[in-house]
C-alpha cells in the first residue's frame, strides 16, 4: 500500500502549480499551492499515508458530511422534509434554484442545504460548533482539533452569499434559528483544521456500514450508511459530481479547502489534499489523484 500510494503521488504530482487557491475566503487564499497530501484507512483501521498527510488543512465542505451525520442522529428522516435528495448541476453556493423550489435546497450538500443542516444541529445542541468539533476528535481519536478562528471570521466578514441563502430560506420558513448566529456555526465547522490521515479514519464509518472502525463505535444505521454514500456520489463534488462517478466511480466529498475524501464501501476511506482548485471549486490534484488510484486498483462501486 506504502508503494502505491508514493506512485499516486508521484503521477499527480505532475498537475501541482495548475488550479487556483480559493480566493473568495482570504484567510485560505495564502495557503501554499504545492502541498499534496494522500491517506487511507483499510478496513481493519490501519492507516498508509503519503506527502503531507500530516498537515492540517481547512476541511471546509467536508464538514457537511458530520453535521449531516448528527443531524440524522437527531432529526431522523425528518430532514427530508427541509432539504431534497437531488444532485443540483450547478455551483455549491448557487443561488437560483433556490426560489424556484421554494427555499428547500436540493441537498445538503450544497451550501443552502448545509445551512439548513446547521439550523437543524444548531435546535439540538446548546454549542453546536463545539458539537461537531468534539463529534470529529471522537471520530478521529485526535482530542486536539481544533477551529481556525481567523479562517471562521474572514469567512462571517465576508458572508453576503451565504447569508442571502440562509435569509430567502428563511423568507419560505425553512429556517428555525437566528440566521447569523447558525452562519457563524456553519463557518466554524468549515473552519476546523485536521489532516488526511485523521479525515481518512473519520470517514471509516461509511466504508463499514456505519461504524466507526477504529473504536467499533456505531455511528449511523446501515440504512442511513447507504444514503449518505449515495449522496455522496450523486452530489458531493457539486457540479462535477457526475464526471467524478464516472471518471472515478466512488461517493466522494470535497471542500474548497482542496481535500478530498472518497469512500470504497468494506475496502477503505481515501483522503487526498492539495489546495488548489479546478473551475469547479474541487482540488485538481485531488481529483486526479483519485482518478490514478481507482485506475490502478479496480475499486469502483459501479
Ligand atoms: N465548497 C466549499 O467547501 C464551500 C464551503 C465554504 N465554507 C462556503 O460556504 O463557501
Amino acid at each position: 500500500m506504502n508503494d502505491l500510494l508514493k506512485q499516486i503521488h508521484e503521477e499527480a504530482s505532475v498537475f501541482l502549480g495548475k488550479g487556483q487557491v480559493a480566493q473568495y475566503i482570504p484567510a485560505l487564499a495564502t495557503v501554499d499551492p504545492m502541498q499534496f497530501g494522500i491517506a487511507i484507512c483499510d478496513a481493519n483501521g490501519k492507516t498508509y499515508s503519503y506527502g503531507d498527510a500530516e498537515t492540517p488543512f481547512s476541511i471546509q465542505s467536508i464538514s457537511k458530511v458530520f453535521s449531516l451525520t448528527l443531524a440524522m442522529h437527531m432529526h431522523g428522516d425528518e430532514i427530508w422534509h427541509r432539504v431534497g435528495r437531488e444532485p443540483s448541476g450547478l455551483p455549491f453556493n448557487s443561488l437560483v434554484q433556490l426560489e424556484h423550489e421554494q427555499g428547500i435546497p436540493r441537498n445538503p450538500f450544497i451550501n443552502a442545504g448545509a445551512l439548513v443542516i446547521s439550523d437543524m444541529v444548531e435546535s439540538s445542541f446548546a454549542s453546536p460548533e463545539l458539537a461537531v468539533r468534539d463529534f470529529v476528535r471522537t471520530l478521529s481519536g485526535n482530542s486536539e482539533i481544533r477551529i481556525d478562528r481567523k479562517i471562521a471570521e474572514s469567512e462571517y466578514a465576508h458572508r453576503a452569499r451565504n447569508a442571502a441563502m440562509a435569509y430567502l430560506m428563511q423568507s419560505f420558513e425553512n429556517f428555525n434559528n437566528d440566521v447569523e448566529k447558525v452562519l457563524m456555526n456553519y463557518f466554524s465547522t468549515c473552519a476546523l483544521k485536521m489532516t488526511c490521515v485523521e479525515l481518512a479514519k473519520s470517514f471509516s464509518y461509511l466504508a463499514n456500514k456505519g461504524v466507526n472502525i477504529t473504536n467499533q463505535q456505531r455511528i449511523l444505521t446501515e440504512r442511513q450508511t447507504k444514503q449518505v454514500n449515495a449522496l455522496m456520489a450523486t452530489s458531493g463534488l457539486y457540479d462535477e459530481a457526475g464526471r467524478f462517478a464516472f471518471e472515478v466511480g466512488l461517493p466522494g466529498k470535497s471542500g474548497v479547502g482542496g481535500g478530498i475524501v472518497a469512500i470504497v464501501p468494506g475496502v477503505l476511506s481515501v483522503c487526498v489534499w492539495s489546495p488548489a482548485l479546478n473551475a469547479t471549486g474541487n482540488s485538481l490534484v485531488g481529483v486526479e489523484a483519485m482518478k490514478i488510484l481507482t485506475n490502478h486498483i479496480d475499486w469502483s462501486v459501479y
